[in-house]
């Protein structure tokens, strides 16, 4: 009949129940594998673990609260500064005549911590105080009343919802080696053989940390600290000189002689000072004159050249047991590799203009030669936005740190151009508190963590063409079922 033959002819062949029902189940079948496969290995929604630092410093305290995504504990690099508080006041060794307002002054920054954590987090989140040469100097001059600042904070501590793990005072080792680990974990150095060394000078002390080809320990183990991360041994050398922050190194410099006209400040600078409080520190105190008068006026007469000798007098460069010394017969090993240099090198530098490392290092010198001449009215016109504590500092800080890297650590005119001034690395802070918790929490493993073979994007894309494929594959080995075409035309 002719509808008959009308519908043989426009009938596509593919148009079989069979076909029609291959097709529609394969297409099932890959958008459920796509979507399995999309959804199995989707990140999850980005649930953060949160852990606290306080770094309890000499001259201030800061908080810092880090966040990681729960899932990932063991991956490097993941863990990140999320927010800082700076403590307004001095350092919690400052409040050893009155340790309670050590306590309370860290209350506004735990109130902005309880703000930045979750509050369904804020239970497990730990909490740790580590405090640095500030305290190790109070517990050298008066132990009572370092445990008393102790218990103070901690009272204050426990009164947070956070995890409160304790508050202790950090070997200079100790903070030497997790200033290392902070910047090679944030420079995603420790799974390489090649590690940046690391440079923190403080208020009251300073750090040198690096490894060098040079260095088994035999020589001097105290400097000598073990690490096996990611799978990798490190043999770091590491060294804190107490006392050799800047802070203590001024009252040092001004203590010894020339000190009442002092090349290292401006031309103009004139300040009546006290020498009580100049000599309160046991680095300085067996410098204290026997009759010294109450105050002292201290003038500024602005010459770098001067002042670098000066500088120069509050290191021994005399003794060394050692096949090597830095100096004040600390064993130093030869330097190696880059290095990054925070805190008050970054903070002072960086002031000067003076964190381009290419320019040549006599260049650098000259610079702060001509900084150190501005008489101090000019600088203060120059400058009117600038504690002016740290802007009479400058030049007596610029020219401690080019002292204490050339004549101190001997790097030269070549070694001084692979120091980096940082402050910061991938939005964290440099600086020892990093590494400090990575280290108490367990997150960075001895051995490598498996790292899956492919990233999310690849494995999806794998997954979809294979199921591509296998779907061509089956629809071919169908082929015999395929309907015909007859050779002949239809219509009789
Ligand atoms: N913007 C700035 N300009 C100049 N100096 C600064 C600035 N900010 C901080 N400082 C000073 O830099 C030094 C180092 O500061 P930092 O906070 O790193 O040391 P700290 O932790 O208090 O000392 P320590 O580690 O020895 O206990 C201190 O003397 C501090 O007063």
């Amino acid at each position: 009949n002719d509808q008959t033959g009308l519908y043989s002819v426009f009938r596509n062949p593919w148009h079989t129940p069979l076909t029609i029902f291959i097709a529609v189940v394969g297409v099932i079948a890959i958008v459920a594998l796509v979507t399995v496969a999309v959804l199995q290995n989707k990140p999850l929604i980005p649930k953060y673990k949160y852990g606290i630092v306080l770094d309890a410093g000499s001259s201030h305290t800061a908080m810092y609260i880090y966040e990681w995504p729960a899932e990932k504990d063991n991956n490097t690099g993941r863990v990140e500064q999320t927010h800082s508080c700076k403590v307004k006041g001095p350092g919690i060794s400052s409040y050893a005549s009155d340790p309670k307002k050590a306590g309370q002054s860290l209350q506004v920054c735990m109130k902005e911590a309880e703000r930045f954590v979750p509050s369904e987090r804020h239970e497990e989140t730990p909490l740790y105080l580590g405090a640095t040469a500030g305290m190790r100097l109070l517990n050298i001059e008066n132990s009572t009343a370092s445990d008393q600042v102790f218990q103070a904070v901690s009272e204050s501590l426990q009164k947070s919802p956070f995890s409160f793990q304790g508050a202790r005072i950090l070997s200079g080792q100790e903070e030497g080696a997790f200033g290392w680990v902070t910047v090679n974990y944030l420079d995603d150095r420790l799974k390489q053989v090649c590690t940046t060394g690391a440079l923190d000078l403080g208020g009251a002390s300073t750090q040198i940390s690096f490894v060098s080809d040079a260095f088994d320990g035999s020589e001097s183990p105290n400097n000598s600290v073990n690490f096996r991360l990611y799978g990798n041994d490190y043999n770091l050398y590491t060294h804190s000189f107490l006392c050799y922050g800047k802070d203590q190194v001024l009252r040092m410099a001004l203590s010894g002689p020339g000190s009442i006209s002092d090349p290292c400040f401006h031309n103009g600078y004139s300040e009546s000072k006290n020498y009580m409080t100049l000599y309160n520190s046991p680095c300085v105190s067996k410098r204290k004159p026997v009759s010294s008068p109450a105050d002292f006026t201290h003038v500024g007469k602005g010459n770098f050249y001067q002042c670098q000798e000066l500088v120069k007098s509050v290191f021994d460069f005399t003794q060394c047991k050692y096949t090597q010394c830095s100096f004040n017969g600390v064993y130093q090993p030869t330097l190696q590799g880059p290095f990054g240099a925070f805190s008050a090198y970054y903070f002072v530098m960086n002031f000067l203009n003076l964190t381009d490392t290419s320019v040549p290092l006599q260049s650098v010198k000259e610079a702060l030669a001509r900084y150190c001449s501005t008489p101090w009215e000019t600088i203060k016109k120059q400058h009117p936005g600038i504690k002016l504590k740290y802007l009479a500092e400058y030049c007596f800080s610029g020219t401690y740190i080019l002292t204490l890297l050339t004549e101190g650590y001997n790097f030269t005119s070549e070694t001084f151009s692979k120091i980096r001034f940082i402050k910061q690395i991938k939005g964290s802070d440099a600086g020892w508190t990093l590494g400090y918790m990575l280290n108490l929490t367990n997150m960075i493993p001895a051995e490598a963590p498996d790292t899956p073979l492919l990233p999310h994007a690849g494995y999806v894309s794998v997954i979809t063409v294979i199921a591509l494929v296998l779907f061509l594959l089956f629809v071919l080995s169908l082929r015999p079922l395929w309907p015909r075409c007859s050779q002949k035309p239809q219509i009789v």
